[in-house]
Order: C-alpha cells, then sequence, then structure tokens
C-alpha cells in the first residue's frame, strides 16, 4: 500500500547545530502515530518540517507520493493541518474562529456542522456567541482544534496540544482526537508527553537527540 506520507532521510540544522539527523519512516493512510521523546530532542522540529513552516535542510518529505517541494503550499496545508499548544484564537467570538475556514474557501458558514463538531468536544451551541476572553484554556484548545477540523484533513498534525490542559480536558480532546481517525480516517501524527494518550496509539515513535530511536508497531 502507498504511504500518504513518507519522510526520508530528514535533516535540519540551524548554523552548525544539527537538530535533526537522517530521520525516515512511512506511514499509512488512516494511522495514529504518536512521537515521543525527551525535550529538546526534535519533536516539534519534525512537526513544523511536515507543516511546511520550516525547510529542511537536507532529505525530502513525500506526501501523498509527491515531493512536498512541489505542492501549492496553500493546497497542502488544506490536507495537513497542524496544531499546537496554546493555539492562538482571534476576533471577538467562537463563531469567528469557526466561520474563519469558510471565508477564505468562500464557502458559507455552515453553522450545523460547527454545532456538530463543538458537541464533539463536549462544548453546546451556546458556545458559538461566547467571547473568546472568557473561554478556559481548555475550551480555548477544544475550539482550536475543532476550528483545524471543520474541513476535514488528510493528516493532523498535533504538538503538544494537551500538555498544557487538567486530566478532563486532555480527556475531551483526546477522545475527540481518537473518534476523528476512526470516523473519520484522520491520519494523526501527535507528539505528546501524556502517557495515557501513547496507549491508546497504534504505533509509537520515539526520538532522542534529533534521531529516531524506536519505532514501535502494534
Ligand atoms: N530555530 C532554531 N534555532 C536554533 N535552535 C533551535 C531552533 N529550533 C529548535 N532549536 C533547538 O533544537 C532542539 C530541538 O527542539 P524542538 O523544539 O524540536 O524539541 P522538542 O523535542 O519538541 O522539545 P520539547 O519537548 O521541549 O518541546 C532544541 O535544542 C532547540 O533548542
Amino acid at each position: 500500500m502507498n504511504s500518504i506520507l513518507e519522510v526520508k532521510h530528514l535533516s535540519f540544522s540551524v548554523g552548525e547545530k544539527e537538530i535533526l539527523k537522517d530521520i525516515s519512516f512511512k506511514i499509512q493512510k488512516g494511522d495514529f502515530l504518536t512521537i515521543k521523546g525527551p525535550s529538546g530532542s526534535g519533536k516539534s522540529t519534525l512537526l513544523k518540517l511536515l507543516a511546511a513552516i520550516m525547510n529542511p535542510s537536507a532529505g525530502e518529505i513525500i506526501y501523498k507520493g509527491k515531493p512536498l517541494s512541489e505542492y501549492e503550499i496553500t493546497d497542502y496545508r488544506k490536507e495537513v493541518s497542524y496544531s499546537f499548544q496554546n493555539a492562538a484564537l482571534f476576533g471577538t467570538t467562537v463563531a469567528d474562529n469557526l466561520m474563519f475556514p469558510y471565508e477564505i474557501r468562500n464557502e458559507p458558514f455552515d453553522r450545523e456542522r460547527a454545532i456538530a463538531l463543538l458537541d464533539k468536544v463536549m462544548l453546546s451551541k451556546q458556545y458559538l456567541d461566547q467571547k473568546i476572553t472568557e473561554l478556559s484554556g481548555g475550551e480555548k484548545q477544544r475550539v482550536a482544534l475543532i476550528r483545524n477540523v471543520l474541513f476535514t484533513p488528510e493528516v493532523l498534525l498535533l504538538d503538544e496540544v494537551t500538555s498544557a490542559l487538567d486530566a478532563e480536558n486532555r480527556k475531551v480532546i483526546s477522545e475527540a482526537i481518537l473518534r476523528l481517525n476512526r470516523e473519520n480516517k484522520i491520519t494523526v501524527l501527535w507528539v505528546t508527553h501524556n502517557t495515557d494518550e501513547i496507549n491508546d496509539a497504534a504505533k509509537t515513535i520515539e526520538m532522542k537527540e534529533g534521531r529516531l530511536e524506536d519505532v514501535s508497531h502494534d
């Protein structure tokens, strides 16, 4: 089977400092992969390269059989969505944030879909009109997550999206992500320190000092 995403001999350096060293792995459509490893081992850097926020120093990323460098970046970003810790919300209300993906696509806001997704992260439809300054950290992170999946992406890249949250918020978000993977067949790559989340994942890769230390499969 063709892999949806393939990382081939990927390296990333800043000046003399080698942050990622010859990383290679493949993932299949629908996979759920967690990426773990000590602080500073290069996990976020790897995700930023996959999100096309930075460019590798060597090696390549192949998405659906074609090098990332050959994609129009806006097309790639529609399919490969990136969420990070403390994602910024903007505008005044939750609705401002959930309308944004429709605005950039020149499509009418699908209020029913927004409400259905709010429900997946345990927020009622009343939250649409809630001011973002009146949300808790966990609620902000939940809104940020669903903003990224209103238009179902092929791949969801998640960087420590639950690390700063309490157990209850972590559970709501990790269950929503698992459902998106199982029900919507979204391929998930998740950088996380939380072992409860890791136990649910089918595959884990571990990084150490910029290298891939271990790849375990179910
Ligand atoms: N632009 C940069 N310039 C210089 N050094 C950088 C740059 N970006 C990252 N680094 C360094 O590269 C190493 C890997 O950073 P990265 O953020 O990818 O690690 P991480 O595994 O995600 O860590 P954490 O778990 O703490 O978030 C760190 O030593 C970091 O200081």
